[in-house]
């Protein structure tokens, strides 16, 4: 692994763009740096900023201010300079159509100078990488999207950038593609390779990238590792319950009482899945919720409370059993997500109401383990009457940081 303490390949200085007859910088006043061998994700909701910031950086846009440098040239003084340090792969193909794939490749190196015999060469070896030796002198016309992703990653390492920019490389992607094209990036990495991705599937970004800067309104709101952000931002912890309060009760002071709960760092309000049962399996999740995938620890505590009658305090004011199996039975039902174990019987044993009708869904966002806090929380549900369809157990994902930064209303 290259070091990354030495100096940065990309310079973002207080950057500034604002485009001729707007009246906002599309960029405001942007900094961070990427280091070699470093993959750099810069997120952000649509109009955030992103594409006019790897504009400048790829010297497809001039900057109103500040300064930027990529492989020590600085794009705006030097643009011809700079543009033979990186490479940019579009969201959208825009190879020569009137080409061969190896033709595409050779074609882009010389045309950054690379002399012929030695862009023949590097167009064989990046075809063989990329898995295209078989169809590298086909007519383009016959690549799919997939296929085309590829060979525009191969062609943008013709003439070995020091800095390779991926606009959403793995969007509409099948499963092998994405993992040949993550599995390339992490060799440029190695190879020290600096990679500047944006992308809005994020979970999926997070297991790659080593930073992440999340931008929005042209500001940059936050930079750090995704496991940082995470930590420090959603909690460690997502318990989500899909619950009907009682008739009498009113939603926005049950929710609070379960956001008043020891160990709950904060609750919001999400939509039901479409349907609005809330309780099929595995149905319309939130990001960052894994279906039927309670952790084991949550598992434990509730077989815990089950066999010692444990969870009776707070069950038992359902007027059931005296166990959690007495929820199913009368608290409307626990349909949720129990996978095997004690829970199982309560998702085999419960009734639903038949249209889900008002229902919501509360997420709390957890300082701890999930164990802990849901007997508590089962217990104010129960003490209030209101009848429990589904839990969803979780761990916070990186989009839950980016939802708790930029909001959840579409731009
Ligand atoms: N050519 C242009 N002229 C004027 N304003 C523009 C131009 N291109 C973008 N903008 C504005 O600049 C802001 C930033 O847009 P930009 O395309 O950089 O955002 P983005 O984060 O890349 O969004 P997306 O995810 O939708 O691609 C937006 O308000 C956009 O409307």
């Amino acid at each position: 692994m290259p070091s990354r303490d030495g100096p940065a390949v990309v310079e973002v200085d207080d950057l500034v763009k604002r485009y001729p007859r707007s009246d906002t910088n599309a960029v405001d006043g942007l900094s961070f740096h990427v280091a070699p061998g470093e993959i750099f994700g810069l997120f952000g909701p649509n109009g955030a900023g992103k594409s006019t910031t790897v504009g400048v950086l790829t010297t497809r846009l001039r900057p109103t201010g500040g300064r930027v440098v990529v492989g020590g040239v600085d794009v705006d003084r030097d643009p011809a300079t700079a543009r033979a340090q990186l490479a940019v792969v579009p969201q959208h193909n825009n190879l020569d159509r009137a080409l061969t794939p190896r033709q595409n490749l050779v074609h882009h190196a010389t045309y950054h100078g690379v002399p012929r015999r030695q862009a023949q060469a590097r167009a064989g070896e990046l075809l063989e990488r990329f898995g295209l030796t078989e169809r590298a002198d086909r007519r383009l016309e016959a690549y799919s999207g997939g296929l085309a992703q590829r060979l525009m990653i191969a062609r943008a390492l013709t003439h070995e950038p020091a800095v390779l920019f991926l606009d959403e490389p793995t969007n509409a992607l099948d499963p092998q593609t994405r993992l040949l094209i993550w599995g390339q990036i992490r060799q440029l990495r190695e190879r020290g390779v600096a990679i500047v991705l944006t992308t809005h599937a994020m979970n999926e970004a997070a297991r790659l990238v080593d930073r992440v800067g999340i931008v929005d309104h042209g500001r940059l709101l936050t930079l750090d590792t995704p496991q940082n952000l995470v930590r420090g931002l959603a909690g460690d912890a997502i318990l989500d319950l899909t619950v009907t309060p009682a008739a009498a009760d009113d939603p926005d002071s049950l929710q609070a009482a379960l956001a008043a709960l020891d160990g709950v760092r904060k609750s919001e309000r999400l939509a039901l899945p479409t349907g609005g049962g809330g309780g099929r399996p595995g149905a319309n999740l939130p990001p960052g919720v894994r279906p039927g995938n309670l952790p084991p620890g949550v598992r434990a505590a509730l077989a815990a409370r089950a066999a010692a009658g444990g969870g009776k305090a707070g069950l038992a004011a359902t007027g059931g059993g005296g166990d959690l199996a007495g929820l199913a039975a009368t608290g409307g039902g626990l349909a949720g997500r129990a996978g095997a174990g004690p829970l199982a019987a309560l998702a085999n044993g419960a009734r639903s109401a038949p249209d889900g009708r008002g229902r919501i869904r509360i997420r709390l966002h957890l300082a701890g383990d999930p164990a802990a806090l849901l007997g508590a929380a089962v217990t104010v549900l129960t003490g209030r009457s209101a009848a429990l369809a589904a839990i969803d157990v979780g761990e916070p994902s990186l989009e839950d940081v980016f939802i708790e930064l930029t909001g959840r209303a579409p731009r």
